[in-house]
This record gives C-alpha cells, sequence and structure tokens, in this order.
C-alpha cells in the first residue's frame, strides 16, 4: 500500500526541507501520535511505528519542544535490522505550545504543522467566554488561522445568537455552530480538512471534540466519552494527540481535553485575539498609558460607555499579567542554562593539573 503524503499536506517546500536528508535509507513522514517514548507515523509505506534516535534524544535535553510530537513532519530512517527511527524533525510552520497546568516552566507542543485551530466548546452549558478567549491567544501564537466550533448546538435554542456573541470577544475569527446529533453546520467545517489541509481542535474534555472527529472522518475512529467510560478506570480524557486522515480529504487533529492552559510566552497572540483592545490602547493620549486613570485614556472611555465589557478588560489583563510572569520566568531559565553551559565547556577546556 502507498500513502499519498500530499494528502497530509507535503508539498514541494517540504520536499526542499528534507532534500538533504535523503538517502536510500531514509523517507518523510508525519507524526500521528506519541507515547510511550515512541511515535506511530504516516510515511508513504502507510502507518508504522518509530523510535527516537539518539540525536534527537539529546537535542532534546537542551530543548524538550525539540522532541517530534503530533504532527510533526520527521526524517525517518529504516535500520538492517528492522527497526526504524526518528532521525530528525522538520522546521514547525505552526505550532501549538502551551505550558502545563501547575508547573508554568514546562512548555508542551499540542500540534504541530495544523493550517488552522478550532476552538472547541460547547453552548450547553453556555460557553465559558474567559476559556474561549485564552484558547484565542494560543492559537494566534501558533501562527495557524483560528476559528471557533459551537458544539452540541441542537442542545440550544437560538444557536446563531450565541455565536453572534461569540463572534465579539473573536475578532477576525470564524465562529461555526455545528451539531453531531443532528449533523447541521458540518459543511462549513469542511474547507478545513480538505485535502493537503489540517485542523487541530483544542478544548476541555467533554466538549465534544471526538464527536467531532467521528463526524469528520465518517467512522468511529476516536472513542467518545461514553465508550471509555465503561472501561472501568473512570478516565474521561483522551489520553494521546492523534492526527486521523480525513478519507478524501486532509487530516484533523484531535488535542487531550485540557484543563489548564497556560499561555507560556504567547505575546505574539494576545494583541491579535485582543485586536480591538489593542486598538484601543493605542488611542490613548499618552503612549505609556497604563489605563489605571490616566487623562486621555481611550480604554477608560471605552469601558464608560460599555464599547468594552468589565470582563473582557479584566481577562485580559489577567492574560497580559501571565505572558508576563512566563516570559521572565524563560528568560530566567535560559540565562541560567547559558550559565551552565558556559561552565561545562570550561571546565573541558581547562587542562588537567592547572588550577585558576
Ligand atoms: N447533544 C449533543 N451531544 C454531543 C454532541 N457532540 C458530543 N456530544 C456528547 O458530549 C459528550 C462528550 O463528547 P466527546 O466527543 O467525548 O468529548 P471530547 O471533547 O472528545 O472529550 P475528551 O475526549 O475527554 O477530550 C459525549 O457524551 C457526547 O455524546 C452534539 O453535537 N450534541
Ligand atoms: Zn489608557
Amino acid at each position: 500500500m502507498t500513502f499519498d503524503l500530499a494528502s497530509l499536506g507535503w508539498d514541494a517546500a517540504y520536499a526542499a526541507v528534507f532534500a538533504p536528508c535523503a538517502r536510500p535509507d531514509t523517507r518523510p513522514a508525519r507524526v500521528t501520535r506519541v507515547d510511550r517514548g515512541a511515535c506511530t507515523v504516516i510515511s508513504r509505506n502507510g502507518v508504522e511505528r518509530a523510535t527516537f534516535a539518539g540525536t534527537l534524544l539529546s537535542a532534546a535535553r537542551r530543548d524538550p519542544l525539540s522532541l517530534p510530537c503530533a504532527g510533526d513532519w520527521v526524517v525517518l530512517r529504516a535500520w538492517p535490522d528492522r527497526r526504524t527511527t526518528v532521525e530528525g524533525v522538520l522546521p514547525r510552520r505552526t505550532a501549538l505550545v502551551r505550558s502545563a497546568a501547575g508547573t508554568t516552566s514546562h512548555q508542551q507542543v499540542l500540534a504541530a504543522n495544523v493550517d488552522a485551530v478550532a476552538i472547541v466548546e460547547p453552548v450547553d452549558p453556555e460557553p465559558d467566554l474567559a476559556r474561549i478567549e485564552r484558547l484565542l491567544t494560543l492559537a494566534w501564537d501558533s501562527g495557524a488561522q483560528p476559528l471557533v466550533v459551537l458544539t452540541k448546538s441542537d442542545l440550544a435554542r437560538d444557536p446563531a445568537a450565541i455565536a453572534a456573541q461569540i463572534g465579539l470577544i473573536a475578532p477576525k475569527t470564524p465562529v461555526h455552530a455545528v451539531s453531531t446529533v443532528d449533523g447541521r453546520g458540518l459543511h462549513r467545517l469542511r474547507p478545513f480538512v480538505g485535502s493537503g489541509r489540517t485542523l487541530g481542535l483544542v478544548g476541555r474534555s467533554g466538549a465534544g471534540k471526538s464527536s467531532l472527529v467521528n463526524a469528520l472522518a465518517g467512522t468511529a475512529v476516536m472513542g467518545t466519552q461514553e465508550i471509555r467510560r465503561v472501561d472501568g478506570r473512570g478516565r474521561h480524557t483522551t489520553t494521546y494527540r492523534a492526527l486521523i486522515p480525513i478519507p478524501g480529504g486532509g487530516a484533523v487533529l484531535d488535542t487531550p481535553g485540557l484543563r489548564g492552559v497556560g499561555l507560556g510566552a504567547a505575546d505574539a497572540g494576545i494583541d491579535t485575539a485582543f485586536g480591538d483592545v489593542a486598538q484601543l490602547a493605542a488611542r490613548c493620549q499618552f503612549t505609556d498609558c497604563r489605563h489605571q486613570g490616566e487623562p486621555g485614556c481611550a480604554v477608560a472611555d471605552a469601558l464608560a460607555v460599555g464599547e468594552l465589557t468589565n470582563r473582557r478588560w479584566e481577562n485580559w489583563q489577567r492574560l497580559h499579567r501571565e505572558i508576563a510572569v512566563e516570559t521572565r520566568r524563560n528568560d530566567a531559565r535560559r540565562m541560567a542554562d547559558d550559565r551552565a553551559r558556559w561552565k561545562r565547556k570550561a571546565q573541558v577546556q581547562r587542562p588537567r593539573g592547572v588550577r585558576p
């Protein structure tokens, strides 16, 4: 069986980056999931399992984000003893990165090389606006096009009205209400999983991501919550990320239900996700306005007339603080890493028996 990698997004630009690694025993592949220190990939030969090359593992000690993750294009190598290894990861075009809950210093790539990121949020119970804003910030920072998918719209009386409301907090972002029960709205998502295109899904556990994957892929490829509930372990979340090819189309990349999503250093995302607030802030009389009662503050004026809600303003401030703290922490860690590296280097270079 040969698999057409172009349907998964392989193109001339990826081929050009891969070219220097092209050898009779190497081939390109896309990672569909990572678990237990190895990964499942799709190459032209179809689905394969591969372990990580030693060079990859030692690079990961310096930069954990460099390890392969779902959606990555990688250089696969076949060994005479039938082992298959991942030798390298091609540069990511987009990367959805979060800071793990609690340990904000630990970052994790949730999805690589997705063209669009769907923030999946149910209409019932009521959508959580702060969570949507947080995930939009992360999505804009990834480099991919965000969209909001409101699931379970069969449970709402007026899903179009809810979508319009969400549109107000999601500048430049399409908002689609869908239902996997009656199928409404799903056709609007088709273009995002057309041939060569990959749609990433993020959202809390139970938002309806697995059901969406099944509806888009046309088969029950992902276990939904109902199925997992009977496995007796009481676990409700998808434990692995998975890139799933869509028959006749591209792919969808599901991520596990996220509880705490730290923003990391997603400063590039926040100005777009909150484009309206950024524009307001730029209109303040003083360029260094802190929007805390200074004269001529456009933010204060907008809050006074209700053009900007207190809820959105407070969330913007919260997310901004979080990014600032994380950026400082990252800088401090980078400096400590650099110092440690220099120290090691100095020890290696110092001739034996010579004391400084
Ligand atoms: N009424 C209705 N229920 C839905 C719809 N989509 C999903 N559900 C239900 O919502 C629950 C959660 O759906 P899942 O698809 O498992 O949610 P998930 O986001 O994949 O959850 P995790 O795998 O834990 O991340 C299940 O009981 C589904 O049957 C929908 O369109 N309408
Ligand atoms: Zn101001």
